[in-house]
């Protein structure tokens, strides 16, 4: 490897995945990177959760100390998306301030918004299935993720396998339409 003085700039492309728990983000993240040309990286807000030490956290902080997490992960993705790589998101947008917070970091035009659908059923039936998240978490956030009700690109996840909602992805961003859904949410706000 060569030590570059100058890195030609690009700005990075971020493909927001956005879904309840279980409802197949992490899988149409594995295969995205798996089919896309680009250089990518998959940046999901758990791997952000277990980077953090397991040092007890007071009851009466524990509010600040999430936030700041998640926090760090919204402007982790800016970074490197700055830095001119392309990113693959898994998140899930389960209060307002989060998507907020994502619209005011994100340069609108690179971001490709896409909602992970799955039936209500289905999503219980993995939680169930899993074993290792709270039975009844995706049912709970599902009013709340998708409450903006704009994407650029839609998966149901009950009808499609990540391989297909992958492929999906990746045909629409060889022709992506402006103004992106994050364009038409920052100008909404
Ligand atoms: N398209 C699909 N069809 C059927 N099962 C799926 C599909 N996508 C994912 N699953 C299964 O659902 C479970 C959850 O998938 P995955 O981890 O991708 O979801 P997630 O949205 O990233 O969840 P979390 O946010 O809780 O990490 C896994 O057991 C996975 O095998």
């Amino acid at each position: 490897m060569r030590h570059l003085t100058e890195v030609p700039p690009r700005r990075g492309l971020v493909i927001f995945l956005n879904g309840t728990s279980s409802s197949g983000k992490s899988a149409i993240a594995t295969e995205l990177l798996r089919v896309l040309d680009e250089p990518c990286f998959h940046m999901a807000v758990d791997s952000f959760h277990a980077m953090r030490s397991r040092t007890p956290v007071p009851p009466d902080r524990l509010d600040t100390v999430l936030h700041r997490t998640w926090q760090g992960f919204h402007r982790a993705v800016a970074g490197m998306a700055a830095a001119g790589n392309d990113v693959v998101v898994d998140h899930v947008l389960s209060a307002p301030w989060r998507l907020d917070d994502c619209l005011s970091l994100f340069v609108p035009e690179d971001v490709l918004f896409v909602g992970v659908h799955c039936p209500e059923a289905e999503l219980e039936r993995r939680e169930r299935a899993r074993g290792d998240r709270p039975p009844g978490l995706a049912a709970r956030q599902l009013r709340q993720v998708h409450a903006h009700g704009l994407y650029d690109v839609e998966c149901d996840t009950g009808v499609l396998d990540a391989p297909e909602c992958a492929r999906r992805i990746k045909e629409f961003l060889s022709d992506r339409p402006t103004p992106t859904a994050f364009q038409k949410l920052r100008s909404a706000r």
